[in-house]
């Protein structure tokens, strides 16, 4: 298992860039850095090939989060927003090729935060990410991506909310680079139980987000860390277990995540990356 941390811990936009991350992230203790890949398109390809040199030079492999926007959405309707999102994913995993990443994980297969004001299509919805996501597979095959189908709680996704639903989407795909990705945050809200959902995932499970009952960095809430530590090793899981921490409100993240209180104790820079410091060595402890 490889531990990591995804950088919107400390920023309140998914644009921020990311190379700051990469030294921070190695000297506090962790092996991977989630960056954001709403934005990977608009970095100039000089600066992509300092966030590699850089991401190589501290021994950090790097791996992407998305939410899709509701104009790059797979599972839209609209064959002209389908193909604006076909060609967005295209253009983003030539990015997270150059950049050597091999995972990007999120809804991939739908949009995100969902707007509930409209009416929900789940099935059709669910039909055409899966046509999505079936017909992107090879092309992220070809530069050695993985897609990883995050499953989110009711509020967030209407798509996928259980791991069952997730590994049935995933197994009807039935593509190699086309795996199932849980979340703590989300299981909590949904399953039945944390060891269930992650045997359920099994041998499909393909990233794994970690965060406390209300978001916190993982030791300081109330989730059975030790049940999901056992369940992860039960499966074999060698991949990667990316915090997700959100404890600061404001900008697009604090709004999409809904973020209404400051959840840090009002810590600075250096207090949350002591925060983080410690989580990772919590979490080595008690998943690895
Ligand atoms: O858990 C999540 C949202 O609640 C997701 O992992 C990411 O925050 C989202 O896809 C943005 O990258
Ligand atoms: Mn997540």
């Amino acid at each position: 298992m490889k531990f990591g941390i995804y950088y919107s811990y400390w920023e309140r936009e998914w644009s921020a860039d990311c190379l700051k991350y990469v030294e921070k992230v190695a000297r506090l203790g962790f092996d991977v850095l989630e960056i954001a890949a709403h934005h990977l398109n608009g970095y100039a390809p000089a600066h992509i090939a300092e966030i590699g040199r850089a991401a190589r030079g501290n021994g950090i492999t790097l791996t992407a989060g998305l939410g899709p926007s509701p104009q790059k959405n797979l599972s839209s309707p609209d064959p002209a927003i389908r193909k604006a999102g076909r060609a967005f994913f295209e253009e983003t995993l030539g990015n997270l090729a150059k950049l050597d990443i091999h995972i990007i994980g999120g809804a991939l297969h739908s949009y995100w935060p969902i707007d509930y004001s409209k009416p929900v299509d789940k099935a059709g919805d669910r039909a055409r990410g899966l046509e999505g996501i079936s017909s992107l597979a090879d092309f992220a095959a070809g530069l050695g991506v993985n897609l990883c189908i995050e499953v989110l709680n009711r509020f967030e996704n209407h798509v996928l909310n259980t791991a069952e639903e997730g590994v049935a989407f995933v197994r009807e795909i039935g593509k190699p680079n086309v795996k199932v990705m849980l979340d703590t945050f989300h299981m909590n809200i949904e399953e039945n139980g944390f060891s269930e959902a992650i045997r359920t995932a099994g041998p499909l499970l393909g990233h794994f987000h970690t965060g406390e009952n209300n978001r916190r960095v993982p030791g300081k809430g109330r989730l059975p860390w030790h049940e999901i530590g056992s369940a992860l090793r039960e499966i074999g899981y060698g991949g990667a277990v990316v915090m997700e921490p959100f404890v600061k409100m404001g900008g697009g993240v604090g709004s999409d995540i809904k973020v209404w209180r400051d959840l840090s104790d009002d810590a600075n820079e250096a207090q949350m990356d002591e925060a983080a410091r410690q989580a990772v060595a919590f979490s080595r402890y008690v998943l690895g």
